[in-house]
């Protein structure tokens, strides 16, 4: 396809079998775009020519698309593109995917296609390669099918991964374009990943005791087939117990199980019961397995969850320790990346010990101020994150010569982690095997790790509003700027509260605006969070009939 006639000639041939619906509106958001699955057909249609664009002004680099609604209920789906260095769409390019998927007519699609074609300069003789994948939702072969005829409008080389986790995904996007390159990722497969992840991990852990059987709950989704593929990798070097992985049953994706469902309401998923014993550690992975939850149950069989913060204070940590111990503390700085939702606690424990940035929602947040640190270890409390070793900790690492035997150690455990953390993407089965090589080291249960500090209760609730783009914030959402003068009753709510915090913010993947509280106390936290809804939902002219009667 090397001519704007041949390309609006491709499209025309197949645009019309994936028409837009015409009352919706489309916005690619913090995690591409998402909604029920039956509506995405001209979206993912759409998205099939764009990533083909977005490889062509790449020089024909490879470029990602992941057919996922994450954790969402199983109706739901979503896409969303990821470019060659495994990383998210860029900014620029977030805003061309929405126009596109607007367009209310195959014509009006052809024209903004031509439109960013001229816009952003795109030489349409380039090659265009996309590698695509999806979890295991039933829309997901529909939308593949729409997707592929995306790629074929625009004469696009496709290859098809099927079912992949979508850490997995964005490991083959890095993999595929820095083949033979100084930079080489790994090799483009499921099991080139896996050997990878394995293998640093037995390592890692060699003479060390990894704790008995862990349990994975596997959300009946995507990880189940990518868990079952690397316990097989990872042999007795870390036993695993799986659960929850009925890919093939209906309305079982996320369904009272996984990690989303661990994290907001802090229980153990109804199928662990009588599965997990006390003391034992289980975690819950998402319906993509990019996000991870641990938790345990204590001698007293209660419930204790171990969230992406205290992924974050134990990873953290770990890497701190080891770079004073290869001798490279003045050369390396580790630092962490936080949003407002981690807990209070947390960021006053990782204060104390080394830099924290606080950043807006969304994972592309984090990941870019991640990138700032030699070392940055980013966390969303819910699951997501990674560690991201820059070129010059990298270069450091190499050029190292340890004196003693210890700097060698912990030189080659550096070394080992650039190899077992998914550097593109939060991914929940590296994460996993992480959390498990920092325990073993440290010869911690879920109740050491868990007593690094104690979490501060907390409540989060969804406040239903006419209008929610009247809310703007500043200050890393941490302060509301719009609608004028509620912060400052905010404010004066949360003065009456020992060791309160809360904070109001639009959602970028919901119709609804979110309320955080945390205080000393829980009926404190749940009060200070029931009130502040209460005043956002007055406030904002909601109707007093309808007023939720959990609000104060
Ligand atoms: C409180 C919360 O968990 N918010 C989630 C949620 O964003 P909202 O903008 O809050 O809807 O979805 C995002 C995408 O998955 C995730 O990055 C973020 O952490
Ligand atoms: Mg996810």
């Amino acid at each position: 396809m090397t001519t704007i006639e041949d390309l609006s000639e491709g499209i025309r041939a197949y645009a019309d079998l994936h028409p837009k619906p015409s009352n919706i509106q489309f916005q690619y958001g913090t995690a591409g775009f998402r909604t029920l699955g039956v509506l995405l057909e001209s979206v993912v249609f759409r998205v099939g020519v764009l990533a083909a664009l977005r490889s062509k002004k790449l020089d024909g680099k490879t470029i990602g698309v992941m057919i996922t609604a994450s954790h969402n209920p199983e109706q739901d789906n979503g896409v969303k593109l990821v470019d060659p260095r495994g990383e998210m769409l860029e900014a620029a390019w977030e805003n061309h995917a929405t126009i596109l998927a607007n367009a209310p007519t195959t014509d009006a699609f052809i024209e903004v296609v031509e439109n960013l074609i001229k816009l952003t300069k795109i030489d349409l003789a380039k090659p265009a390669n996309v590698v695509y994948a999806r979890d295991t939702r039933p829309t997901g072969l529909t939308l593949v099918a729409a997707f592929q005829d995306g790629l074929k409008a625009s004469g696009a080389t496709g290859r098809n991964e099927d079912i992949k986790t979508t850490p997995v995904l964005h490991y083959l996007v890095r993999c595929i374009n820095s083949k033979g390159t100084a930079e080489a990722y790994g090799e483009d497969s499921e099991d080139g990943y896996m050997r990878k992840l394995s293998g640093a991990f037995k390592k890692l852990v060699a003479g060390k005791k990894t704790h008995g059987l862990l349990i994975v709950d596997c959300a009946n989704g995507v990880g189940a087939p990518a868990a079952k593929r690397l316990a097989q990798f990872l042999g007795d070097s870390l036993p695993l117990q799986l659960v929850n992985t009925s890919i093939n049953t209906e309305g079982a994706l996320n369904n009272a199980c996984g990690a989303d469902f661990v994290k907001t309401s802090q229980r153990l998923p109804p199928s662990l019961s009588g599965v997990l014993r006390a003391g034992q550690r289980a975690c819950s992975l998402d319906g993509d397995a990019d996000r991870l939850i641990f938790f345990y149950l204590d001698e007293r069989n209660q419930f204790h969850l171990l969230d992406g913060d205290k992924i974050s204070a134990l990873v953290a940590a770990f890497i701190v320790e080891q770079v004073r111990l290869a001798g490279l503390e003045d050369t390396i700085e580790v630092g962490v990346v936080q949003t407002a939702y981690a807990n209070g606690a947390s960021t006053k424990y990782l204060a104390e010990r080394l830099p924290v940035t606080c950043v807006p929602t969304g994972v592309k947040h984090l990941h870019h101020a991640a990138e700032h640190y030699s070392i940055g270890v980013y966390f969303e409390a819910n699951g997501h994150g990674t560690v991201l070793f820059s070129p010059s900790a990298v270069a450091a690492l190499e050029q190292r010569r340890p004196s003693t035997p210890a700097q060698q150690t912990a030189l080659n455990h550096l070394k080992n982690l650039i190899d077992l953390i998914n550097q593109t993407v939060g991914d929940a089965l590296s994460d996993m095997l992480l959390v498990e090589v920092v325990l073993a080291h440290k010869s911690f249960s879920g109740i050491e790790w868990d007593a690094l500090y104690t979490d501060l209760p907390n409540r989060l609730v969804k406040v239903v509003v006419k209008d929610r783009s009247v809310f703007k914030t500043e200050d890393a959402e941490r302060r509301l700027v719009a609608p004028a003068g509620l912060q400052k009753k905010i404010d004066e709510l949360v003065r009456k509260y020992d060791g309160g915090r809360a904070f109001v913010r639009p959602s970028g993947t919901e119709d609804v605006v979110r309320v955080y509280a945390e205080a000393i106390l829980r009926p404190q936290a749940d009060e200070l969070a029931f009130k502040v809804a209460g005043l956002v939902y007055d406030f904002t002219g909601g109707d007093p009939v309808a007023r939720p009667r959990e609000f104060l």
